[in-house]
């Protein structure tokens, strides 16, 4: 579908065939003007690079998500949502309440503790500035990219949010900044007394875990040419993808379960033959063996996909399905639609799971299915991301069953950076007792 954003050409693409050119090429890998508005937050970090900075960024940053740094983040992911399920305990007495922002501060607990180190404890003061800052600032964001007329620089100066825009990133950088210059000097104590090489090394009686944070300051001390900006840059990058998109997942997973007892029972099976006990922490073994739930979270992401678009500006004319696309063109991939194409994913609305048993995804076209986008610029968060929605959504389901209060039929979409419900998510929670 061609359309025109402004003075500037568009094209918005759902069908699996064609995605796949754009996604999969080597050439197509600009972000386009729409992600501009997020430079003043995350600079040129991984997701708003170009060219040969993202090449070197990427290759620095892929060994970071390796499943044995992962592995070491469980114990995040479950400590903080023992501390969710504690808060929604006060909560589970069958009355309506939104579970949305239980969730999301967990999230941002847990994306503060993985990326820079540092637990802020959002989920016992949701007040505090920084969190404040990390909410205002993507509506801010979203705004500008919204209203053609705020995008010029000197009309968002006048008539635009610019001094709260500012003011919020005084405080995102300023808190940035001031953890990465104090790990830097731990970072350094530690070497000067030979531990740095052994970076799980008792720590007052705890042993060290390596936040990302601390990955890429051992590549700036090995003299891969990261500055505190650099880094600053890929730590506020993994605090925005890092933690808004998982909220929405785990919210939309819940939401369609809260809607379908017959598999939320199912998934309560499940749980209930993994674990022993409702407390007892997930290990790389229990999330193995969490299929079914899974497959709930990746059903819920394809008709819910947390990020429902995202867009490519070409730097070069591409042809696809025999149309001739003229370079400086904005390519829209639109995976709300994509992922509800009837002949890859019949009855698309129904929200079923078993589509993505082995022998179902088989059947299906490699780009028909990318809420985690795919080919060269891939979510590199993507196995982090199913780890801890499949910990914080079973921490809640092993505990309570929860009933949503909105019908499909009423619910309102708000498809903004993140795709999230208009009135948050609705639920009872009963205790399983
Ligand atoms: C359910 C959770 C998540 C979803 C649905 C998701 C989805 C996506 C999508 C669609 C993209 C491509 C964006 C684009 O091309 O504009 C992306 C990129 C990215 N994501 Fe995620 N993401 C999730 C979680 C995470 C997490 C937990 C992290 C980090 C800890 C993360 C870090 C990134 C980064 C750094 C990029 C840019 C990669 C590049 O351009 O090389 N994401 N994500």
């Amino acid at each position: 579908m061609r359309v025109w954003a402004g003075p500037f050409p568009l094209i918005q693409l759902f069908k699996c065939s064609v995605v796949e050119v754009i996604l999969s090429s080597n050439k197509h890998l600009d972000k386009s003007r729409d992600y501009t508005f997020l430079h003043p937050w995350l600079g040129t970090g991984l997701l708003t690079s170009t060219g040969s900075k993202w090449h070197s960024r990427r290759k620095m940053l892929t060994p970071a998500f390796h499943f044995k740094i992962l592995e070491d983040f469980l114990e995040v992911f479950n400590s903080q949502s023992t501390k969710m399920v504690e808060k929604l305990a006060k909560k589970a007495d069958g009355q309506r309440f939104d579970i949305f922002p239980y969730i999301t501060l967990c999230t941002l607990d847990v994306i503060c503790e993985t990326a820079m180190g540092v637990n802020i404890k959002a989920q016992d003061n949701s007040d505090s500035d920084y969190v404040k800052a990390v909410y205002r600032i993507g509506a801010l964001v979203q705004q500008r990219q919204a209203r053609p007329w705020l995008q010029s620089d000197l009309l968002y100066r006048l008539i635009g949010s610019s001094k709260e825009h500012d003011a919020c990133l005084k405080i995102l950088h300023g808190f940035s900044y001031g953890t990465i210059r104090s790990r830097r000097i731990e970072f350094q104590k530690e070497k000067t007394n030979k531990l740095a090489k052994h970076m799980d090394d008792e720590i007052i009686g705890k042993k060290r875990r390596l936040a990302f944070l601390d990955l890429l300051l051992e590549y700036s001390e090995e003299g891969r040419g990261l500055s505190d900006e650099d880094i600053r840059e890929e730590v506020d990058t993994f605090m925005f993808e890092g933690h808004d998109t998982t909220a929405a997942a785990i919210n939309w997973s819940l939401y369609l379960l809260g809607c379908h007892p017959e598999i939320q029972a199912r998934v309560h099976e499940e749980l209930d033959m993994i674990f022993s006990s409702p407390d007892q922490p997930v290990t790389m073994a229990e999330l193995r063996e969490m299929k079914l739930t899974e497959n709930c979270i990746k059903e819920a992401l394809r008709l819910f996909p947390s990020v429902p678009f995202l867009a490519r500006e070409l730097q070069e004319e591409a042809v696809i399905d025999n149309y001739r696309i003229p370079e400086g063109t904005t390519v829209m991939v639109v995976t709300y639609r994509l992922h509800r194409d009837p002949d890859q994913f019949p009855d698309p609305e129904r929200f079923d799971p078993d589509r993505f048993l082995p022998e179902n995804v088989s059947k299906r076209h490699p780009y028909a299915y990318v809420p985690f986008s795919a080919g060269p610029r891939n979510c590199i968060g993507q196995k982090f991301a199913l780890m801890e929605e499949k910990i914080l959504l079973s921490s809640i389901l092993r505990k309570y069953r929860a009933e949503s209060c909105t019908r499909r039929e009423d619910l309102r979409l708000l498809g903004e950076l993140i795709l999230r419900p208009e009135n948050g998510n609705t639920v009872k929670l009963f205790p399983r007792v």
